[in-house]
């Protein structure tokens, strides 16, 4: 995807989109879920879906004002994170899991940028499940793209697209079931 000051790259099959059909509901049952909270004009309020952050440490992580604790790897998430290492040629040694419970779940407008992640981060993003339209946005411009995420797919972005650039997914009008996303990171 060509894009200004960004390099998105995506890869629709990179997991057999049966198969990663089938995968949801087993990452929804393998993964400790929480409904993490913040603060919202004062008052703390659940944010719109669940999450579990994965890590080869005991190192917390700062994400949308969440100090988040790492759980330990499945097996299952383990063999997701050598595949996606492999095919990047980058290490990846924490992982946020996000799932969308249905339509009314979103994440807003944010960068990955937070300083633990290092000046021009590699995020690898897998999806599963319903497929949800994932939106970006250049902070300067004001530029505009989607892309529709399809199960079994991996968006890897790179580069300056965290400095430049901010995504999100926003609730959808239209009944939507499950999805799952592992966003891979390299902390350093
Ligand atoms: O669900 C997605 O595709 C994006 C999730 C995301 O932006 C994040 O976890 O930082
Ligand atoms: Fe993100």
């Amino acid at each position: 995807m060509s894009l200004s000051g960004a390099s998105v790259a995506y890869y629709p099959n990179f997991i057999d989109f049966s198969e990663s059909k089938r995968l949801t509901k087993q990452l929804y049952q393998e993964i400790a879920w929480r409904q993490d909270k913040i603060a919202m004009f004062g008052k703390m309020v659940d944010i719109p879906r669940l999450q579990a952050w994965f890590g080869d440490n005991n190192a917390s992580y700062t994400y949308s004002k969440l100090t988040l604790f790492p759980l330990n790897w499945t097996r299952h998430l383990l063999e997701f994170k050598q595949q996606v290492s492999e095919f990047c040629q980058q290490e990846f040694n924490a992982m946020l899991a996000n799932c969308y419970r249905d339509h009314r779940d979103s994440v807003s407008w944010h960068s990955d940028d937070e300083p633990e992640l290092g000046e021009q981060p590699i995020i690898a993003s897998l999806s599963f499940g319903c497929q949800r339209m994932f939106h970006l946005k250049h902070k300067g411009s004001g530029e505009s793209v989607k892309l529709p995420l399809q199960s079994g797919s991996l968006l890897v972005m790179s580069g300056d697209t965290q400095k430049n650039w901010q995504h999100a997914i926003h609730k959808s009008r239209v009944e939507q079931s499950m999805r799952i996303n592992l966003t891979f990171r390299n902390i350093q």
